[in-house]
């Protein structure tokens, strides 16, 4: 498929992302790695990763590839990453940066993001979920200014080209834009039909901040048919209307609302469906038909990090 119908957004520091992008968590090993060649053939030039997932060394080695295939270069390609909770000691947060770059084995990231606003004590790389004797997760303190400096300081060394967050709430993203020198390019929150975050996503526009939206397919699961808006009548009969499948009609929505999807797959042919989503246009009605499944219901709490000062989800935002 040619890339050259396929929308791109201008983040305000003049770097362009595609407007949609290959999730990667839970994709893993080879199924990860396969599903990284297949969607950069398929056209994808945006992928969302994360130190988290444990998967960068598989996600550069299929980018590696493509690039000494002559398929793109490196400039064609844009990766995101992401600093995990235990990292965010400013002191850390250089070093937190190479070790992702070290596994993609790549010289920068496009993007890199603070991954939550909480964080977790330090215990060793790769105890990315230190916890106490009685199993709970053990939170620190790190204020995210201290750790945004120490973030700025990430594209003077052109270690990233863009900095961002993921999972700011309204208040935290007022008081980081208050408080930076460089401002995030962007806010990477959940986002599907059932939960859109309206004004959280009206605050970031108006900052000029991109919202990446996760969670895109709520996680479809064919076995037992879940989130139901992807098997429901009503989006069914969307998707035969235009020929398209319900996850696309899904993907599309979240497209005209201003937010990058980024669809996990591993799957070839789900991988190839998720991009197709340029061809056709939802109408007004099918805009009120998809809103009807915006009850607010978040999928991801992060409930193990609740007691934080800085766990994101105490503010009640209305959802509509
Ligand atoms: N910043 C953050 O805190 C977070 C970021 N993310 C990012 O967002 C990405 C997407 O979110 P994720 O949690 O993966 O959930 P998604 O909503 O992308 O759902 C992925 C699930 O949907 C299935 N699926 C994919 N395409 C289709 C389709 N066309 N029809 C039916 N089912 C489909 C996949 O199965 P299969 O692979 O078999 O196709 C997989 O089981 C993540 O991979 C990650 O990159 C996610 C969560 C939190
Ligand atoms: O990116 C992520 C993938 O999903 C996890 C939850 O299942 C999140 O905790 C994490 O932020």
């Amino acid at each position: 498929m040619s890339t050259n119908k396929i929308p791109y957004l201008k983040h305000h520091d003049g770097t362009q992302i595609q407007a949609i992008g290959l999730g990667t968590y839970s994709s893993l090993g080879g199924d990860c790695e396969r599903a990284v060649l297949h969607a950069i053939d398929v056209g994808y030039r945006h992928i969302d990763c994360a130190y988290f997932y444990g998967n960068e060394s598989e996600v550069g080695a299929a980018v590696r590839q493509k690039i000494k295939e002559g398929v793109i270069k490196r400039e064609d390609i844009f990766i995101t990453s992401k600093l995990w909770n235990h990292f965010h000691e400013p002191e850390r947060v250089e070093h937190a940066c190479r070790k992702t770059l070290e596994n993609f084995g790549l010289e920068y990231v496009d993007l890199y993001l603070i991954h939550w606003p909480f964080s977790y004590v330090y215990r060793g790389d790769n105890v990315m979920t230190p916890t106490d004797e009685n199993g709970e997760v053990e939170l620190s303190d790190v204020d995210i200014l201290d750790t945004w400096r120490a973030m700025e300081k990430l594209v003077e060394l052109g270690l990233t080209k863009s900095i961002g967050v993921s999972n700011f709430n309204s208040e935290q993203l007022s008081r980081l834009l208050a408080n930076c020198t460089i401002k995030p390019v962007q806010n990477q929150i959940e986002c599907n039909p059932a939960f859109i975050q309206t004004q959280l996503i009206e605050l970031c526009k108006k900052n000029d901040i991109v919202v990446t939206g996760y969670c895109p397919l709520r996680r479809g699961n064919p076995a037992t048919r879940t989130p139901n808006y992807i098997y429901d009548a009503k989006v069914e009969a969307i998707a035969d209307k235009y020929r398209k499948s319900t996850a696309q009609v899904v993907l599309r929505y979240l497209f005209e609302l201003g937010v990058v999807p980024l669809p996990k797959s591993s799957n070839p042919q789900r991988i190839q469906d998720n991009f197709n989503i340029f061809d056709f246009k939802l109408d007004e009605l099918d805009h009120a038909v998809l809103q009807t499944y915006n009850t607010g219901d978040r999928l991801i709490l992060a409930k193990q990090a609740i007691k934080s000062k800085n766990y994101p989800f105490n503010v009640i935002v209305p959802f509509c």
